[in-house]
């Protein structure tokens, strides 16, 4: 039902209203147990967000937060085996836009807290539900309002989990077994306008460079020519050393001992595009407007560049990188937006978010070893709430294949059954978890 709703986001402010506002009532249908229950406040911010308060019994305990996103990019129908918003179950899959980002953790969350609350459930610790409308633009009138609605009220939390990794396997090579990566930190972004303005006239003489020309060659400069590799700064290293005794011979040596290996390491991570986005700030040309007629000499060519930035870098350094590798004077950049790498959310064995997602994976996935940390490589609305907290989680309990990963944003995007039941029930265990004073017990290296 979630995903026969089209809450596509098209661009900042340009949301398909009428099924965001059916998504509102469609949650009032489906889990009428949330909404009626006397210590959960609901509110809708920014018209179409909603915002859960959880009130629980023990006001000592610092409150946390769960974030999920209902709306969807667009997916026209072409290459979908299934319609993308029929919501049609085949061979045990769901599919559809949403089932994988994110309507399955907006549905999980709320359908868990439903189950909780049949049963007569009372959280100890208070948490907060908070549902973003526009994540798949920016967050600025579901996330940040639901942020500032938050801070004027002095709220403080532990931590937030969020949408932005998973369990993943078969990402990398020469490891056979899946792992858990929950991402500390995230990559920034900016966004690159570059404009080449030249005369116009006509194209019966033309001049030796045309507007297209030099920006075509401007950009094809950027692409040839990568941002720098940082392997060895920010979390991917650690991920690595708590992965390297699952690999076999020699890769376990290799992995054990990064500190000899990692230029070769380094190397192989660029091979592919998925762990080439972990070592650097990507580059990657997404828009090129020109031409207006085809005998006249282009007025003005301009292409859109989104680079995401790897932790270790700002976003001034990489505009400065991108100039240096443009050189050309009759190029000019204008930045449309950007955003700063998110720092690293603590992970240690003090760390309560951390350690509640880490005892939650081994009791739900046990024949999962290993829960590393790790870096989202895409934006989550989880970077508006700084202001409230340091322990930022993004971690979906859903296994990933590379091909899985391609479907989000892509087409035949889909969810098992069995997956989808499988985070109701670990949000289930999570929110119980939760209740607890202490900070679980770290297992490193279980079993
Ligand atoms: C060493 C281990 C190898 C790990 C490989 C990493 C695999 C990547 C796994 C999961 C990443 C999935 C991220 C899903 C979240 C998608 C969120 C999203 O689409 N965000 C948008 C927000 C746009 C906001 C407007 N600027 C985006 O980033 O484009
Ligand atoms: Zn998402
Ligand atoms: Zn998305």
């Amino acid at each position: 039902g979630a995903i026969q709703i089209p809450t596509v986001s098209f661009n900042p402010g340009e949301f398909n209203t009428t099924a965001l506002a059916a998504f509102g009532e469609y949650i009032h249908k489906v889990f009428p147990t949330v909404f009626r229950t006397s210590f959960i406040q609901h509110e809708v911010v920014g018209e179409y967000s909603h915002l859960f308060t959880v009130q629980g019994s023990d006001p000592s305990l610092q409150p946390y937060m769960l974030l999920a996103h209902i709306d969807v990019v667009p997916a026209p129908d072409q290459g979908w085996e299934v319609p993308p918003f029929s919501g049609l179950e085949r061979d045990g899959f769901i599919y559809g836009r949403g089932t994988l980002d994110n309507k399955n953790s907006v549905m999980a969350i709320l359908q868990a807290l439903e189950l909780l609350l049949i049963r007569n459930y009372i959280p100890r610790r208070s948490f907060f539900i908070a549902l973003g409308h526009d994540e798949e633009v920016s967050g600025a009138h579901g996330a940040q309002k639901i942020s500032a609605l938050l801070q004027a009220r002095g709220v403080q939390l532990a931590f937030i989990v969020d949408e932005g990794s998973f369990i993943l396997d078969g990402f990398i090579p020469s490891l056979k077994k899946p792992f858990a990566m929950v991402s500390v930190s995230e990559k920034g972004s900016l966004n690159l306008m570059l404009e080449v303005n030249k005369t116009p006239g006509h194209s019966s003489a033309p001049p030796k460079e045309t507007s297209i020309g030099i920006l075509a060659a401007a950009v094809s400069r950027l692409e040839q020519t990568p941002m720098p590799n940082m392997f060895g700064s920010g979390p991917l290293k650690m991920t690595l050393q708590q992965l390297a005794n699952e690999f076999s011979f020699p890769a376990n040596v290799i992995f054990n001992n990064l500190w000899l290996f990692w230029p070769i390491v380094s190397r192989l991570m660029e091979r592919e595009d998925i762990t080439n986005a972990l070592v650097r700030t990507t580059t990657a040309v997404t828009m090129f407007n020109a031409g207006i007629k085809v005998n006249v000499i282009p007025p003005v060519a301009q292409a859109t560049v989104n680079f995401r930035i790897h932790p270790a870098q700002t976003v001034q350094e990489v505009l400065k990188l991108a100039k240096d590798i443009v050189v050309d004077d009759r190029v000019q950049f204008h930045v449309l937006e950007s955003f700063e790498p998110l720092p690293v959310s603590p992970f240690d064995d003090q760390a309560l978010g951390y350690q509640l997602i880490r005892q939650t994976i081994q009791s739900v996935f046990p024949e999962i070893n290993i829960v590393a940390p790790g870096t989202c490589i895409a934006q989550t609305d989880s970077r508006h709430y700084t202001n409230l907290t340091t322990g930022i989680y993004r971690f979906n309990p859903v296994y990933l294949q590379p091909q899985d990963f391609r479907s989000i944003h892509g087409i035949n995007e889909r969810i098992s059954v069995q997956a989808y039941e499988t985070q109701v029930k670990f949000i289930f265990e999570f929110i119980q978890n939760a209740d607890t004073e202490q900070r679980p017990v770290s297992h490193l290296h279980e079993l």
